[in-house]
């Protein structure tokens, strides 16, 4: 990221400037029920009405599949950043077309407007050139601070970067720094903590993680794939079939590097998917048939957070149990409470876990909460992240 223009490094002062933001924000009835990515993009937006440029915002919202649906419309999250900031922001019904230029014609030096849902053009997720073109047209200067979308190469956060001058804003620079330090140049002992449930997404995190960790734990559903590579019964459990011997590898491998590979020693097994399950707590050699494991057990609890209290460096991704159910909650919350207990640096890396530090109250603890849950796992995965490689070097 060293390498990349941020916005400080180009002249913005009364530029009309294009800035990609991750306003992909949950919502309820019109409302928007979370913020947290709409105020990590404010320092970059406070600095070019600073600068005096005019701020021409582009973000999408969900998944419309290249027409307009009124429910993801950007009007709510105009007005939240509006109340945010305390100035006006303009918001039009397009991305690009005569309202758009007539409104861009009409700001004034730190004017702000909202574009409406890039997403509602086919040509966005086909990075479509003429699109990008477009896009470009409307500005003279592109400032892609949407992380959480960096890992899609999509109209307008890659195809615009190749047609106007092409920056970092803040909050990109602050991800990548961040995350790029702890992968590069890392405190130690470092640990990381993968759970969650998607064991074909985090694979390839496993395999990258274990050539840089002194500790990596697994927890969530996962971790019960790896629970049946070291040859124990799993009952009902999560299980990836074809990645057993995937797991057999990153466990061997492991043990080649040094790296300590820190399994739950015990769980809660339910009888059910919901709160009201019969549970039980086994150690991990005697999960029984029929049952599924739902979380990770009390001793597990307890490993796991004397190693996140005696690391300098722990990035987080993924709960360590169906966390969404009060009765599996136990797992997850007690790695939260370490974390938020631990002198090390604690990166959280986006997604459930974020949203369960959230939930749990830790957040305020935490070091960095990344914006981006795809986009940090491909990052950590070792993986070039298009919006970032389309902008120009220093
Ligand atoms: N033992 C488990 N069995 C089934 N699902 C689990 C288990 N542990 C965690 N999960 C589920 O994993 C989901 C989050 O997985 P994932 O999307 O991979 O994490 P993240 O969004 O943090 O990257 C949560 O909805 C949680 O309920
Ligand atoms: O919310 C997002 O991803 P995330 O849930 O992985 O953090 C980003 O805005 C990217 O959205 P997308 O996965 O629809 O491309």
């Amino acid at each position: 990221m060293n390498e990349k223009k941020s916005i400080q490094n180009v002249d913005v002062k009364g530029k009309k400037v294009f800035c990609r933001v991750d306003f992909n924000v949950p919502m309820q009835d019109g409302e928007v029920t979370d913020d947290t990515r709409i105020r990590a993009a404010i320092p970059t937006i406070q600095y070019l009405i600073e600068q005096g440029a005019k701020v021409i915002l582009a973000s999408h919202l969900g998944r419309p599949k290249g027409e307009a649906v009124e429910e993801l419309r950007l009007d709510p999250v105009a007005k939240r950043l509006s109340n945010l900031m305390d100035r006006t922001v303009t918001k039009t019904d397009e991305a690009y077309g005569s309202e758009v230029d007539e409104a861009i014609s009409q700001m004034e030096s730190g004017d702000v407007l909202l574009l409406e849902n890039v997403r509602f053009y086919p040509g966005e997720e086909k990075n479509d050139a003429e699109l990008a073109k477009q896009f470009a047209n409307l500005a003279d200067v592109y400032v892609n601070d949407a992380f959480g979308a960096a890992h899609r190469a999509h109209a307008s956060t890659e195809g615009i970067a190749h047609h106007i001058p092409a920056v970092a804003g803040y909050l990109m620079e602050k991800e990548l720094r961040v995350l790029g330090n702890a992968l590069q140049d890392p405190d130690r002992p470092f640990t990381a903590i993968i759970g969650g449930a998607k064991v074909k997404d985090k694979i390839g995190v496993i395999d990258n993680l274990i050539d840089k960790v002194d500790n990596l734990i697994i927890g969530g559903g996962l971790a019960y794939t790896f629970v049946k590579a070291q040859g124990y019964e799993i009952g009902k459990s999560l299980l990836e079939e074809d990645k057993i011997e995937t797991a057999k590898e990153y466990m061997k491998k492991a043990e080649e590097k040094g790296v300590n590979f820190v399994m739950p020693v015990d769980v809660i097994v339910g009888d059910d998917f919901s709160n009201d399950a019969n549970t039980q707590t086994v150690d991990i050699n005697s999960i029984p048939a029929d049952w599924e494991a739902m979380d990770i057990g009390p001793k597990s609890i307890e490993k796991y957070s004397d190693i996140v209290k005696n690391s300098k460096l722990i990035i987080w991704n993924g709960p360590m149990g169906v966390f969404e159910l009060e009765t599996f909650a136990n797992g997850t919350k007690g790695v939260a409470e370490a974390l938020g207990q631990t002198e090390g640096y604690t990166v959280i890396g986006g997604g459930d876990s974020a949203a369960a530090v959230e939930k749990f109250g830790y957040s305020d603890q935490m070091d960095h909460m990344s914006t981006g849950g795809g986009a940090s796992l491909e990052f950590m995965e070792g993986k070039d992240l298009p919006g970032v490689v389309a902008l120009n070097d220093k």
